[in-house]
């Protein structure tokens, strides 16, 4: 299997830096002049085994195709690139729903690419980490059980591991709202409201998203797994998670760098508009999307939260 990881930022570098301990990797960005060291992933050197290129037909060679793209930008990235991509087999990184189809990345390249495989890479990673060589697992979701199985393999290393998933809406979902709930997580935190106060948003927030998979056909076990829960817990308690520092910067009104990738916002603001065509309540995450853009204060935001009616867990 030959392999290319399209996207240079955080996480396609760190992905490109783990792959290379197995073989030679081709990473792709619009934009590489910075050398050997990314300054998304600083202090990390490629090694000799990462071709580093942004020409994307040479890139798009290998047979596997890794897209680390931010899950707004896939969507227009795909729709630009389909003649490069389809019948290849692609692999989404990426953590978000797209605000303007409603649908989580797997979907976006089924439509824009539909000679593709489809799979899903998931799960509780931060990209320094993974760079780093520190033990991580994730998933490895794919509806083909066959190619499944061959790139859950080749995708693997002594200190990455991959479980298997044929539920890719599962797990790409449990991705993509466990940022919406960290935004939470770090607003209550930011706003000093205290552990007891986060310990509740994180599982009323997990109760909302079982909830919205559940519709949307996603297995529960896999909401309770790496890709799910697992992940809900790392970026919900590290201040290494963008989205959780995004909440923090909400929550005790600092100054946060717009240019930085924070699915979970534009995520919020489309749970919100897919729980309203589902007529599902999802307060958390309505209240985050209001917050993201803001709409309302946090003293009022969980004024609301806490004053709902009272109701059986
Ligand atoms: N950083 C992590 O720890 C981590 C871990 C797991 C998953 N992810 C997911 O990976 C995805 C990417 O995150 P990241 O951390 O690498 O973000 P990042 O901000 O570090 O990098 C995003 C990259 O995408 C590129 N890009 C944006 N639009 C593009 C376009 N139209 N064409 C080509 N390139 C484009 C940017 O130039 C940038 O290099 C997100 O969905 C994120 O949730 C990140
Ligand atoms: O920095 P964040 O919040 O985008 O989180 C990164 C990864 O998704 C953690 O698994």
């Amino acid at each position: 299997m030959s392999i290319a990881v399209l996207g240079a930022g955080a996480f396609g570098s760190a992905l490109a830096v783990a792959l290379a301990t197995r073989g030679p990797v081709t990473l792709w960005g619009r934009s590489t002049g910075w050398g050997r060291e990314n300054p998304r992933l600083p202090g990390v050197t490629l090694p000799d085994a990462v071709t580093v290129t942004g020409d994307l037909p040479q890139a798009t060679r290998a047979d596997t195709l890794l897209l680390a793209l931010p899950a707004q930008k896939l969507g227009a990235f795909l729709a630009d690139h389909a003649a490069h991509l389809d019948g290849k087999t692609l692999v989404s990184t990426a953590k978000g729903i797209d605000l303007t189809r409603l649908t989580g990345p797997s979907r976006l390249i089924a439509s824009a690419c539909p000679a593709a495989t489809v799979a899903v890479l998931t799960g509780p990673s931060f990209a320094a980490d993974i760079a780093r060589g520190l033990p991580t697992a994730l998933t490895l979701a794919c509806a083909d059980p066959g190619r499944g199985k061959a790139l859950q393999h080749a995708l693997s290393t002594p200190v990455l591991r991959l479980y298997r998933s044929s539920d890719v809406t599962g797990a790409e979902l449990g991705g993509a709202l466990k940022n919406v709930i960290a935004i939470a997580a770090g607003t209550v935190m930011g706003a000093g409201l205290g552990d007891s106060a986060r310990a509740a948003i994180i599982t009323r927030g997990f109760a909302e998203m079982t909830r919205l998979s559940a519709r949307l056909g996603a297995r529960p076990e896999t909401l309770t797994g790496l890709s799910g829960l697992g992940d809900l817990m790392l970026t919900c308690s590290s201040v290494q998670s963008r989205n959780f520092r995004f909440g923090h910067a909400i929550g005790s009104g600092s100054d946060f760098d717009s240019g930085t990738t924070v699915e979970g916002a534009a995520t919020a603001r489309a749970v919100t508009r897919l729980a309203a065509e589902l007529d599902e309540e999802l307060p958390i995450a309505a209240m985050v999307a209001r917050l993201a853009q803001g709409a309302v204060s946090v003293e009022n935001a969980m004024e609301h939260l806490m004053n709902r009616p009272l109701k059986e867990e």
